[in-house]
């Protein structure tokens, strides 16, 4: 399905941003009936207000924005960094904050980040791995895992892990140890660039509204 033109597609991510999303999108009147990510529905729509929404695979939220099957979405900065989708980011919508970091294992943690050159990392977001050992002038060997990285030094797959801390509750259970801080992230409003300037109206009061709430939350 394209995008129609007196349409307003979103793509909101199923998992843990799904709710914050849809609850801050409600407070400026961008909601659906049955909107929900335990719904089997894959596009609900507003007749009234013009608007669908995507309920998507977190990771596919970039691949719909780009290709213009949703004019917007809802994407957390690691994974927005990682897809290296070429879409405008319009808003740091300020929730699902969380950092992207290194972790070793704390019983055989080396003196400098440098003693893991050469070393196994494992990681979902292997391009923001790559890019941050290559600034430092590293060389590591990626292996890609789609979940539970923790793991991956915990069996010997590999020497350490990059991987997102949100409490540090994960860490702390495997006897892991972050040893170094790559990126800070929260949900990014982002939008596909032809509907940027085909729906432009509709979008600029969309994130100036959400702004509005934003601001108006902040100041409580
Ligand atoms: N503790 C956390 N763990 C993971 N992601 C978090 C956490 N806190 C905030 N986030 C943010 O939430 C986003 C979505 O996380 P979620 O775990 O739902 O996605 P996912 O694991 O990529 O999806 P899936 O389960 O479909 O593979 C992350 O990309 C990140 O920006
Ligand atoms: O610092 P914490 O609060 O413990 O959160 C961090 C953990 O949460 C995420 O995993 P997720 O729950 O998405 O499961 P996954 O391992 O299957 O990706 C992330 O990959 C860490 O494992």
């Amino acid at each position: 399905m394209k995008s129609e033109m007196e349409y307003l597609t979103i793509a909101l991510p199923k998992g843990k941003l799904f709710g914050l999303s849809a609850k801050l999108l409600e407070k400026i009147g961008y909601t659906a009936e049955g909107l929900s990510d335990k719904s089997r529905k894959l596009i609900i729509s507003n007749e009234e207000k013009k608007i669908r929404f995507i309920v998507s695979k977190t990771a596919d939220v970039p691949t719909y924005v780009e290709y213009g099957a949703a004019d917007i979405g809802v994407i957390g900065k690691d994974v927005l960094l990682e897809a290296e989708k070429d879409v405008y980011e319009l808003l740091d919508m300020g929730f699902g904050k969380c950092h992207l970091m290194m972790a070793v294992p704390k019983a055989e943690k080396r003196a400098k980040l440098m003693d893991y050159n050469h070393t196994r990392v494992a990681t979902k977001f292997p391009h923001i791995a790559e890019k941050f050992f290559r600034q430092q002038g590293m060389q590591m060997e990626y292996i890609k895992l789609n979940g539970s990285i923790e793991l991956g030094p915990i069996v010997g797959l590999s020497e350490s892990i990059v991987d997102i801390v949100e409490t540090g509750t994960t860490l702390r259970e495997n006897d892991l140890e972050e040893i170094v801080s790559i990126q800070e992230a929260t949900a990014r409003l982002i939008a596909n660039r032809v509907s940027f300037k085909l729906k432009f109206d509709r979008i600029h009061s969309l994130v100036e509204d959400l702004r509005k709430v934003l601001e108006a939350e902040a100041a409580q």
